[in-house]
């Protein structure tokens, strides 16, 4: 709520996730607060990202999971229409409504329009009318614009106006013959979404010798492994070069390294993010506009005189998850408010520790990859006495009793001074639920002594813990 002359103590400039968890966490401490959101409160996790895609993906999982147990059948193909239709009622039919609400009931002042900074501590916001309205900031000034897609320079791609996740999330029409280009999150999840879909012809263009290249070296094998087993063809160490579109809506051309040229309904750029920081104003402040907003452990922006601006979620590159910017926010709020009442601001709870030990995450493919902390690689590039152990899944009872043929695997990387958890992966079918664990470990530093004593049940597939321990020595 404003207190007079649109001044408020903090200023929110975008609403997707963790702008509006930021917002709510400085209220919560007593602070006001204004969220200024020039398209859909929400952001593009809401609508164009993380919901959707877990909406087309989950039928696909759910059929791989019956589809591995005997005396249940699927007839048919999935049915898209009916998916699409699902996907619509989880982001709203684009209608964010709901998402303003939930701003006005922190309550903070909602106000739509491109927010950009005009210098310390001063916004001004274009108005969907073209006005501009000028708000000032008492305490702090977060910017939470998140992140855009990135794509490549190659020749006649830009024009050929690919998918990018914007278009892949919404699609209507689900396009017979796709070609996808990266290796990463967005390509492996929507691969196999659109393809489970009606994407009969999916090829994908690898530009390393790996899928999701970031993990363990099996998560993107296994993961290869399936992408072929269901008809997608992936190419490593491929480039595409040259791309053409000779007629707008028409069929794609795709040139690639190796002199292949393939033809396709639609090309989708899976190939990274870039921070949302063009014309924002950071020039009126004195901040180069490109690149990630570097912050503190307190999400406070460094290079700031006076310590005003804050910057949180994808905009400051730390780990760009929904989950990771919202803890990001809650301590940006609970941090703006406490050095605003004068109060400490230094509590365990109030530093980021979080993002630079490996953030958890879950890459929600069949098999589902679930990542937290570092990899064996990481963890000896950051100089520990790493030993690794890795352990078949397959082989665990609650993991049989699940699917006839599963197939998992898991790793944990053990410092060898402290006997704690640096990482653990786990793929497979069925694992995203036990990330928390892992989690919980790695994070809580639990020593492997300790962690024993951590008795799973019996018959599930969290005995895993159990056989990785065994196999470390225990
Ligand atoms: C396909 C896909 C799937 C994903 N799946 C997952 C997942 O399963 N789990 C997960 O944790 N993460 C996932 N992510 C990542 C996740 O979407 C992001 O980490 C998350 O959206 C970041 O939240 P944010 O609030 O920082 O930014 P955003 O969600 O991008 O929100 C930023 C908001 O700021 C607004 N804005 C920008 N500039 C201005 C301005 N000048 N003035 C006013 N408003 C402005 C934008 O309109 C937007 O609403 C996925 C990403 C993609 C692309
Ligand atoms: N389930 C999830 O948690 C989830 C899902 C989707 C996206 N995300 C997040 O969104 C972010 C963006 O995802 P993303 O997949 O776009 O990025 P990414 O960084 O995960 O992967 C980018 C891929 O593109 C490739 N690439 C980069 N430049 C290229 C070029 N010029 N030509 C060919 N290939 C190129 C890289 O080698 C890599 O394989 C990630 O940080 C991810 O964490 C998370």
């Amino acid at each position: 709520m404003a207190d007079g002359n649109d001044v408020f103590d903090v200023i929110v400039i975008g609403a997707g996730p963790v702008g509006e968890n930021a917002a709510k966490r400085a209220v919560r401490g007593g602070l006001t607060a204004a969220v200024v959101e020039e398209r859909l409160a929400g952001g593009e996790c809401a609508y164009y990202a993380c919901i959707p895609s877990k909406a087309l993906l989950r039928p696909m999982g759910l059929a791989a999971e019956v589809s591995r147990v005997p005396g249940l059948e699927l007839r048919g193909p999935i049915d898209a229409a009916a998916v699409l239709a699902r996907r619509d009622e989880t982001v709203s039919n684009l209608d964010d409504s709901g998402q303003v609400s939930w701003i006005e009931n922190v309550p903070a002042t909602f106000v739509r329009g491109r927010g950009r900074l005009a210098g310390p501590l001063q916004v001004e916001v274009t108005t969907p009318d073209g006005g501009v309205r000028p708000l000032r900031a008492r305490h702090a000034v977060v910017i939470a614009t998140g992140s855009d897609p990135w794509i490549p320079d190659t020749p006649g791609l830009r024009e050929a106006r690919p998918w990018t996740n914007r278009e892949a999330t919404s699609v209507q029409q689900v396009p017979k013959r796709l070609v996808v280009i990266g290796g990463g999150a967005v390509a492996c999840e929507m691969s196999q979404a659109l393809h489970s879909l009606g994407a009969q012809e999916t090829t994908v263009f690898v530009r390393g010798d790996r899928l999701l290249a970031r993990t363990e070296s099996f998560a993107g094998e296994l993961l290869a492994k399936s992408f072929q087993d269901s008809g997608i063809d992936v190419r490593f160490s491929r480039s595409c070069i040259r791309v053409e579109r000779p007629a707008p809506g028409g069929p794609v051309t795709v040139h690639t390294d190796d002199g292949s040229v393939i033809e396709a309904d639609e090309i989708l750029v899976g190939t990274g993010r870039r921070a949302a920081v063009g014309d924002i104003g950071l020039d009126t402040i004195g901040l180069p506009a490109v690149g990630p907003i570097e912050v503190d452990a307190s999400m406070r922006a460094t290079g700031v005189p006076d310590g005003w601006l804050y910057a949180v979620g994808d905009v400051n590159g730390r780990n760009l998850l929904t989950h990771m910017g919202k803890y990001q926010a809650r301590i940006c709020g609970d941090v703006i408010a406490a050095r605003a009442q004068g109060r400490p601001d230094n509590l365990r709870a109030m530093r980021d520790i979080a993002d630079d030990q490996g953030a958890p995450q879950v890459i929600f493919t069949d098999p589902q990859v679930c990542v937290v902390g570092r990899t064996e690689a990481r963890a000896r590039a950051d100089g520990f006495a790493v030993r690794a152990v890795e352990y078949d899944i397959g082989a665990v009872s609650g993991a049989y009793l699940q699917a006839d043929g599963y197939t998992g695997r898991a790793k944990m990387v053990v410092d060898e001074d402290r006997r704690v958890l640096l990482g653990v992966t786990f793929v497979g079918p069925a694992v995203v639920d036990l990330l928390h664990s892992a989690t919980v470990a790695v994070i809580g530093e639990v020593t492997l002594d300790r962690l024993w004593h951590a008795v799973p049940s019996f018959p599930t597939v969290s005995e895993i813990w159990l056989h990785l321990l065994e196999e470390y020595g225990l």
